[in-house]
């Protein structure tokens, strides 16, 4: 099912003017403070009404009232029943859930709560009563599920430990599931999908990799978060551990547990990124990449060069002396070397 979101409202002091649509598994919704995220997601909710509003999944309108929603909200706060359990607070997910939802013992055990079942909220670390709060939202078996920052109250460690956990729900995931996040490192973990949001306008929408290889948003995402997110699929494990990855620019090196054939997503960034004409030797650096140059554009001080291997886009930050000193031009062929490559989680 997708969701369609088209929605105009003006605050007193702003405007907000969407259109967009959210097919089913994640969508970060990302955009600078005040950008209109958090009014989006009330409206989908049914909490805010818009001045107009036309809010569809699959074509059929949502209905008016929100608890006849099924639209399942998951705040910055746990927001739990102090003074119920865990599994109190689950059931309470349940209470108007209609029938074929998932069982309590099921998201108990997609989020790992199970042995938390008997506790009480004031017992939990912040990332637990977080897990709580999400199985809560899926109990309710929701036909769309929407996210406001859910991790930003958590400290790193907690994140750290939530992450491996959203992640599996993201990968199962079946329902659109709205995401709202300011944190690029979430968004490459969780999001196949990315709508930029800038003072109450969408600015773009695409596949994560389109998004942040797209030289005329960096401005608005932040130079050091643009790159890539590229996929790759792991061919072998060599046994000190380096598994070698397929891409469509040539081989990549990289110390991961994965089985051949499993497909993996990885984070480039930018700024690591050093651009050759020719093929590069002797050098310690693992990673080349060959790709062509599709698109530059000259900032203040760097150019920002987007490459195409394949389907995949990526992008590179050289400064101007260098791009002028190498000529860089469209429809280049060039040899990127990686100094940097992370793994930003499993497809
Ligand atoms: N109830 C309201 N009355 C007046 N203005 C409002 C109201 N709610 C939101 N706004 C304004 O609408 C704009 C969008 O706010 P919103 O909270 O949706 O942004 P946001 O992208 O979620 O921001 P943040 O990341 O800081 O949470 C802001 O300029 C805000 O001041």
């Amino acid at each position: 099912m997708t969701l369609r979101i088209a929605i105009q409202h003006r605050f007193p002091g702003a405007e907000i003017a969407v259109d967009f649509s959210v097919p089913p598994g994640v969508t970060a919704l990302f955009g600078p403070s005040g950008a209109g995220k958090s009014s989006v997601l009330m409206a989908i909710a049914g909490l805010l009404r818009p001045d107009r509003a036309t809010i569809t999944l699959d074509g059929a309108a949502l209905p008016r009232a929100p608890h006849r929603r099924r639209v399942a909200v998951v705040f910055q706060e746990a927001r739990l029943f102090p003074h119920m359990s865990v599994r109190q607070n689950l059931g309470f997910g349940l209470r108007w859930a209609p029938q074929g939802g998932p069982a309590l013992g099921e998201v108990a055990g997609l989020l790992g709560l199970t042995a938390l079942l008997d506790r009480h909220p004031a017992t939990l670390s912040g990332g637990e009563a977080q897990r709580v709060a999400i199985g809560r939202a899926l109990l309710s078996h929701p036909q769309v599920l929407l996210m406001d920052e859910p991790l930003s109250a958590l400290d790193a460690p907690r994140k750290a430990e939530i992450l491996p956990w959203l992640e599996a729900l993201a990968a199962r995931t079946r329902i659109p599931l709205l995401y709202v996040s300011h944190a690029l490192p979430e968004i490459a973990r969780l999001a196949a999908r990315m709508v930029v949001i800038d003072r109450g306008r969408i600015r773009a929408e695409g596949r994560l990799e389109e998004i942040l290889s797209d030289p005329d948003l960096a401005p608005l995402i932040g130079l050091t978060e643009m790159g890539a997110v590229i996929e790759a699929e792991v061919a072998e494990t060599a046994p000190d551990g380096l598994a070698r990855l397929i891409t469509p620019g040539g081989p990549l090196f990289l110390a991961v547990q994965a089985a051949p054939g499993a497909r993996l997503r990885l984070r480039l960034a930018a700024q690591d990124i050093i651009l050759s004409h020719a093929r590069p030797e002797g050098l310690s650096a693992l990673n080349i990449l060959t790709a062509r140059i599709l698109r530059l554009n000259s900032g203040e001080g760097s150019v920002l060069v987007q490459l195409g291997m394949g389907e995949s886009r990526f992008l590179a930050r050289v400064t101007q002396r260098s791009a002028q000193a190498m000529d860089l031009r469209p429809g280049q062929e060039v040899h990127a070397i990686l100094k940097t490559v992370a793994l930003a989680g499993a497809l």
